[in-house]
């Protein structure tokens, strides 16, 4: 294929020799009416780590990630980012908060009649209000290679493939720098070169970026190669939790046909 040649080799791990919590939620509650999607949902997400959930559709892993960005207010429990409490956050401190905070959703849609390097100086000169074009020139640069995507800055989105606008995405997100990340389904929809590509690159920027992450996905090779640490969802609630290859022996039936069943 012809954009993946430029991809990285994974580099060595970061170490992080702190144990520091950037993300801690206890007893997590949330319901639509009388529909109780998150039940007593508990994670802490240490600096450095990618933590990945798994879970079947409509399970709330995505209204996770919107209580951990103040997108929707919980019910209920703990949920605290930098140790700050999110749920009594003003508009203005979620305003700041999200800006240490990537997302890349599913649609992560760029503007199609901007350049690829315009969408990508779009958050550096909205977000974080940047006016040195040398070094919004230099982010817009450094990114593109991290993304293994070089000689894609002059293009139009329409002319790239699905994968390579997957990346360019990515790359809007991480040129702001964020301290966070949270993946909500990353490689849903692409073949799986493309998917294995873009689980691959999530693993370097994380190394790169030295980000915190959690990657919701149903995509298995994606938890394998992403994942510092798996956690299983079901009913509301996170049922399981460990390495990959820990919960795929796990001595639990339900989470290990979960593997079983879904390679
Ligand atoms: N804003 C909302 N208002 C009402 N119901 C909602 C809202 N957001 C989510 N839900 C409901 O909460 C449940 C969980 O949704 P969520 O999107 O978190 O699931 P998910 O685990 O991410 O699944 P999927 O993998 O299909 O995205 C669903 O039944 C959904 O309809």
């Amino acid at each position: 294929m012809a954009d993946n040649k430029d991809i990285a080799t994974v580099d060595q791990p970061v170490k992080t020799d702190t144990n520091e919590v950037v993300i801690h939620i206890k007893g997590l509650k949330k319901s639509f009416g009388e529909k109780d999607v998150l039940r007593d949902i508990n994670l802490d997400l240490k600096r450095g780590e990618n933590v990945v959930v798994l879970g079947r559709s409509g399970q709330g892993k995505s209204v996770t990630i919107q209580c951990i960005a103040g997108l929707l207010t919980p019910d209920d429990g703990e949920l605290t980012v930098f140790g700050e409490d999110v749920t009594q956050m003003s508009e203005d401190e979620l305003k700041q908060l999200r800006i240490k905070i990537g997302f890349l959703f599913q649609s992560g849609a760029l503007y199609d009649s901007m350049t690829v390097r315009e969408n990508l100086e779009f958050p550096l000169t909205r977000v974080l209000k940047l006016k040195d074009q040398q070094e919004i020139d230099q982010r817009v640069e450094e990114v593109l290679e991290g993304v293994g995507l070089a000689d894609a800055a002059d293009k139009m989105p329409s002319d790239l493939s699905g994968g390579m606008r997957k990346r360019i995405g990515l790359a809007r997100t991480l040129i702001v720098k964020p301290e966070i990340m949270l993946y909500d389904e990353p490689t849903t929809g692409l073949d799986p070169i493309t998917s294995r590509e873009i689980s691959e690159l999530i693993l370097n920027m994380q190394r790169k970026y030295k980000t915190s992450s959690i990657i919701i996905t149903h995509d298995l090779e994606c938890a394998k190669i992403t994942a510092d640490r798996v956690v299983v969802m079901n009913d509301g609630e996170y049922i399981a939790e460990g390495t990959y290859e820990e919960l795929q022996s796990s001595d639990n039936e339900f989470v290990r046909s979960f593997f079983n069943e879904q390679k």
